[in-house]
């Protein structure tokens, strides 16, 4: 496809989107659908650019007035197009998005963003709740309108630092800021993809996982697990239970449960392919009696809680503006769940994990603080200590602390990471 083509085929993309309350890649698989003579390539330059657009849809609308300006501005101001190559890309017959008017050629020209008009890029009803979380709110929003690059967790199971870290060079791999098992590719640039790392050897071995950084250190603050029973409580595709499983070098043993026994689906292959010999995966399907017996025996119960996600929108753009308050206040009555249910297999002296993907306050700290009216039992201790204490990390130091001592928040602002809250909780009795 032509340059044209695919501006076009992005713009309609982004039209279904805005139509339809479905996720991007519904829009783009229906799209496909009816252009198979579109390539990878074109597939990776539309899907990028519409990603692209919507990180900073609110900013890129206002100064362009639609959706064809407001992609015309995108790729000047965040793929550096030349104002040229964008107005012969529009004009392109007959599969161009439609020449551009004068007046709009003109406003190619201004700069779309600004630290004062930050605050558009994110849905209005969250702009107060991030303020709630950072004193640089347009520093957090431009930082989370980046995109992310793609982070891999070394698999201690199967190989090492050094190892993976000379296997993946050529992808461009370096070490991760803070965790010593974390490796960094950078994020591809405007209409470039990034690695296919999913068929990389390094990671059809089992030395590597797709894993945020800011994942991976959230993992970390189960501590010194080796020979422990860990409950991974909300277990899902299995990422956490991953990471617990190579902290606990094999030993003891991890279980991992999930409410939704479809989401557990793919943890067997992986747990496969990373050498996990420890895990038992207890799906809902298998009644209750599997679980209920590992009731106030578990020395570390992970809560991986089902959050908003509005730590992860630099990687997924389209879920912010699907989100609604009514959305947000039923995963915080989930979060309040999780918790209480999840605390009843902590041992006395155990400790509870509770990590979200999530900035806002109300999914963490005032989750804890609903949890503690009920829990006395339940004591904030330190989870940076904790990972420290896995001789894992470094840097923890400069991490900036929650309202809660001891808690620790990761944003894509302050540690270049997901957003991520992540609370240690022992308990006394
Ligand atoms: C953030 S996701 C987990 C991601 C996973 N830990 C990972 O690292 O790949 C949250 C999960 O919590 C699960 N969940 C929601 N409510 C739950 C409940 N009451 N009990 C257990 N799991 C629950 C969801 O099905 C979802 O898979």
């Amino acid at each position: 496809m032509r340059d044209g083509g695919r501006i076009a085929a992005a713009i309609e993309i982004l039209d279904d989107f805005e139509t339809r309350r479905v996720p991007l890649k519904v829009c783009i698989a229906d799209w496909s659908r009816g252009a198979r003579y579109a390539g990878a390539k074109d597939r990776a330059f539309i899907s990028g650019l519409a990603l692209d657009v919507l990180r900073r849809k609110g900013s890129l609308l206002a100064a362009g007035g639609n959706l064809r300006g407001a992609v015309a501005l995108a790729l000047h101001h965040m793929w550096g197009w030349p104002k040229e190559r964008i107005i012969e890309a529009y004009a392109e017959e007959p599969h161009g998005p439609g020449a551009l008017s004068e007046a709009r050629k003109a406003v190619l020209e201004e700069p779309p963003f600004s630290p004062e008009t930050n605050f558009r890029d994110v849905p209005d009803f969250t702009r107060e709740l991030l303020e709630r979380v950072t004193p640089d709110l347009s520093a957090e929003i431009a930082a989370a309108s980046q995109r992310a690059p793609i982070d891999l967790r070394v698999n201690t199971l199967k190989s090492d630092t050094d190892r993976a870290l000379k296997a993946l060079s050529p992808e461009k791999a370096v070490l991760s800021a803070r965790s010593f098992t974390g490796l960094r590719i950078p994020a591809p640039s405007a209409e470039s993809r990034g690695p296919a790392i999913d068929i990389h050897p390094a990671y059809q071995k089992g030395w590597v996982e797709v894993q945020d950084e800011g994942s991976q250190l959230a993992a970390l603050a189960a501590g010194s697990v080796e020979g422990a029973q860990v409950l991974d409580y909300c277990a899902g595709g299995g990422g956490k239970t991953l990471a617990l499983a190579a902290l606990m070098k094999n030993y003891g043993q991890i279980h991992a449960y999930d409410i939704e026994a479809r989401r557990l689906a793919p943890i067997f292959d992986r747990a496969r392919r990373a050498g996990v010999r420890n895990l038992q995966v207890i799906s809902p399907f298998e009644g209750e009696e599997k679980l209920t017996a590992l009731k106030g025996k578990m020395d570390v119960v992970f809560v991986d809680a089902p959050c908003s996600g509005s730590g992860t929108w630099r990687r997924k753009p389209d879920t912010k503006w699907r989100l609604s308050r009514p959305q947000l206040e039923k995963r915080m009555e989930e979060q309040d769940q999780v918790l209480t249910a999840a605390a009843e297999y902590v041992k006395p002296g155990g400790q509870l994990i509770y990590v979200t993907c999530s900035l806002f306050v109300e999914e963490n700290e005032d989750r804890i603080a609903a949890f503690w009216q009920q829990n006395q039992q339940f004591m904030v201790s330190s989870a940076r200590d904790a990972m420290i204490e896995t001789g894992l990390v470094n840097g923890l130091e400069t991490l900036p602390k929650s309202g809660i001592e001891g808690t620790l928040r990761l944003s894509p602002a302050t540690t270049g990471t997901d957003g991520f809250a992540i609370t240690r909780l022992t308990r006394t009795k």
